[in-house]
């Protein structure tokens, strides 16, 4: 296992500025507080903030180093920067990232100044002097500058003008870079400041109500070390990502403008990716989102990755940044916990022994190509307890081999192993080096280079034609066994037809003639339930396309759809067009399919129609209404002007007899005798009390201050019959209308349709 190596965390306040309110809602305590000390950032310091909804109660926050308003940028780098960069030159990669709401003093942190250079000026000053101290490698510096504006990355080294969006990619290892972004080496000091003072103007800076300069994206200098050692003929390589922060944002105290509040959002959402991959590596998630943010998938490496980290924590004073200063506090919380496995990156550049896997023949075989390693070399004793860091997935291919750091504690922060003597540059972690294989490139075996080759032709032809023999041989093996199969499964498949035609038929033969008229009947079956069919799908197809039609309606179209619909219905069923009436309340209930009352009424008229239907199926041959079942003087009403007869009003039945049982036979009655009908009174008065009743039924359920149009009704107004026929007859098959205060509701009936019943 590699040595784990947890994020360091520094916390910083900043002075107060002009017109901030003075007080004391943050401060950074140090345990020589109490002594009367006056280290500022001493181990065993805390900041302490009040609970802003109960200042009573004080939370305390310890990291390990603690830096107050009189910090100097002096004292952090000595501090906690300083040690890193005999890391970085160790081939390890470390970042630095400052962290803080807006205005905190993550620029002036790594930034800095003239007269206060930052973390950023000096790391590449301490670069430089402890590259001229390396004497055993030949040291070179590289620099990349980069922006994430708006989550799109942008390289800061090349005028703004020609800068493109960099995609942001992951390399056969897993590594994650920036394509296309250029890289300068630097000789010298000057020759950064001249660079990175243009890169400086390039970043993407606004003025906000909290800062006159404020970051809009976050930037990411690296300063690459790379270290070849001659003699060894090795290249280590090591970086550091210096990272400013954009700040996160409360847009009602920056008081932004719609481009600033777009660049907000950028950051506060690039922001709280980050929250999300600390947290999840808290947790110990098998998923990290990374992938969420470009801001986390540059700096993936440094978040349970295999580089150090250090993350400086700036903190504004006063009230009005509280909240801000307690989420930055729980996010430093949360980070330190983070655990990487640094590794170092080591490249051998030696040539690589030839494949001389001819050679077998004549001679043992040679070393076998080391494979790629996945996950840093283990150090003994290096873990410290259960690791919920995810393991390295920095691949070392044979030429370039990576070590854990650990053991030791050289850095205090970091707690690095001591180093050895050697030509090591002095503070360097000890490698771990892996076994090679033979690589003196010389197989020594006594035959020239020519006879070898010769011999490595010869043993590949042979094998490769033993191996192309083999494969054809197999090849021709499986197309016999296939052809094989095919031939058995021919013949045991004509053997069964020949069995069966010479065996006699189990079935019974039918006499001759008796299979034609079957035949046809069936036939005729076949045909009739074909045209039925095509009937069905036809109007499931009409259905269909109602029903799609609906689908895409909003509710209030819907809702108008179904409306017409009733009432075209209504239209129709005032003509007599019963059908067309019922197809019309179908299609309305397809656009209202959750109309209560609208289902109610249909079913209703259904009931009605069929009654009706009924009716005159029975009257055929009868002339006297009075024969008619029911004592319903609409359809009555009905049956006589269809007929062209006069109306007869049927004599009221003497005594209602109520039977349920009945009544329910009566409706469930396919073919009733219209005999029964016209003998038995009771019979009758079944059936119209049924009707009556399932009237009644919808009725209550129905508001009493509404307009009651059911089926009951309708029977009542039928009795007007004293009215002009047309009138009784329209008011007696408008009866399905939708209750008048129903959204469906047609108009309600006229004071003429409600009159008293004239009997
Ligand atoms: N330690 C400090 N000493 C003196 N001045 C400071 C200090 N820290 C910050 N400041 C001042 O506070 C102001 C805001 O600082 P800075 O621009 O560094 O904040 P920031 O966190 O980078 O803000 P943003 O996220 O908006 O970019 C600047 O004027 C800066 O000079």
């Amino acid at each position: 296992m590699a040595a784990i190596q947890k994020i360091k965390i520094a916390a910083r306040l900043r002075p107060r500025l002009e017109g901030e309110l003075d007080d004391d809602s943050l401060e950074v305590v140090h345990p020589s507080n109490a002594s009367g000390g006056s280290s500022s950032f001493s181990g065993g310091s805390f900041i302490k903030v009040a609970n802003p909804r109960d200042p009573t109660q004080i939370f305390k926050f310890p990291f390990t180093s603690c830096y107050d308003e009189d910090s100097t940028q002096e004292e952090i780098f000595r501090n906690d920067v300083e040690p890193l960069i005999d890391i970085v030159y160790s081939g390890v990669t470390v970042t630095i990232f400052a962290y803080g709401v807006t205005s905190s003093g993550k620029t002036h942190t790594m930034q800095g100044t003239k007269s206060q250079p930052g973390i950023i000026p000096r790391v590449v000053r301490a670069m430089f002097e402890k590259k001229d101290a390396l004497h055993q490698f030949q040291t070179s510096l590289d620099v990349s500058y980069m922006e994430i504006y708006k989550d799109e990355v942008y390289d800061l080294l090349v005028a703004r003008e020609n800068a493109p969006k960099l995609p942001v990619r992951e390399n056969e290892h897993g590594m994650v870079f920036v394509a296309n972004l250029s890289k300068f080496p630097i000789t010298g000091v000057e020759e950064f400041d001249t660079l990175y003072n243009a890169a400086t103007k390039h970043r993407s800076v606004g003025a906000t109500n909290l800062n006159r300069a404020s970051s809009r994206s976050h930037a990411v200098l690296t300063i690459e070390a790379t270290m070849l050692d001659p003699i060894a003929n090795t290249v280590l390589t090591g970086k550091i990502n210096l990272v400013d922060l954009a700040g996160s944002e409360n847009n009602k105290l920056t008081g932004n403008d719609p481009s600033r509040m777009a660049e907000s959002a950028a950051i506060n959402k690039s922001l709280s990716v980050l929250g999300q991959v600390v947290h999840a590596l808290n947790r110990g998630d098998s998923r990290i989102p990374y992938r969420n943010s470009k801001l986390t998938r540059i700096l993936q490496d440094a978040l349970g990755g295999s580089s150090v980290g250090l993350l400086i924590c700036n903190l504004a004073p006063g009230i009005k940044f509280r909240q801000d200063t307690l989420n930055t506090l729980n996010f430093a919380v949360r980070t330190k916990n983070i655990e990487n496995r640094p590794v170092v990156n080591e490249r051998d550049n030696r040539p690589a022994a030839k494949p001389h896997f001819a050679a077998v023949s004549i001679q043992p075989p040679a070393a076998r190509p080391a494979p790629a390693i996945i996950q840093p070399i283990s150090t003994a004793g290096s873990s410290s307890g259960p690791s919920r860091a995810r393991p390295s997935l920095v691949p070392v291919s044979r030429s370039q081999r990576i070590s854990s750091i650990g053991g030791g504690n050289h850095y205090q922060p970091f707690g690095l192993p001591s180093i050895p003597a050697g030509r090591r540059p002095s503070g360097l972690p000890e490698k771990i080096q892996e076994s090679e294989g033979d690589r003196s490139g010389s197989l020594g075996f006594g035959m020239s280079e020519k006879e070898i080759d010769e011999r490595i032709s010869k043993a590949v032809e042979a094998a490769v034609e033993a191996e192309v023999t083999r494969r054809l041989a197999e090849r021709e093996r499986q197309r016999a066994e296939e052809e094989e199969r095919r031939r058995a499964a021919e013949a045991e498949s004509r053997e069964e037809q020949v069995t069966r035609s010479r065996s006699p038929s189990k079935e019974p033969s039918l006499p001759s003639g008796v299979l034609t008229p079957l035949l046809k009947r069936h036939k005729d079956l076949d045909d009739e339930l074909k045209t039925r069919l095509q009937e069905l799908e036809r109007k499931y197809e009409r259905g269909e396309k109602e029903m799609q039609l609906a689908d895409v309606l909003s509710p209030v179209s819907r809702k108008k759809t179904g409306r017409a619909y009733v009432a075209l219905a209504r239209a129709h069923s005032e003509k007599g067009d019963l059908q067309v009436a019922l197809d019309l309340y179908r299609k309305a209930e397809t656009y209202v399919p959750d109309n209560i009352k609208l289902k109610e009424r249909w079913i209703l008229f259904v009931i009605h129609v069929f009654l009706l239907k009924l009716s005159y199926s029975r009257k055929k041959s009868d002339v006297r209404l009075l024969s008619f079942p029911f004592h319903n003087p609409i359809i009555e009403i009905e049956w006589a002007v269809k007929n062209d007869k006069e109306y007869v009003p049927t004599p009221k039945p003497p005594k209602k007899r109520k039977s349920k049982k009945r009544s329910k036979s009566a409706l469930g009655q396919e073919n009733p005798d219209p005999d029964d009908a016209m003998d038995v009174d009771g019979k009758r008065q079944s059936h119209l009390n049924s009707a009556a009743q399932f009237g009644t039924e919808v009725t209550n359920i129905e508001s009493p201050t509404k307009t009651k149009r059911s089926f009951a009704d309708t029977e009542d107004r039928g009795n007007a019959l004293q009215t002009p026929l047309k009138r009784q007859k329209r008011s007696a098959l408008t009866t399905p209308a939708i209750d008048s205060d129903d959204e469906m509701a047609l108009p309600p009936l006229s004071k003429k349709d409600k009159r008293p019943v004239v009997s």
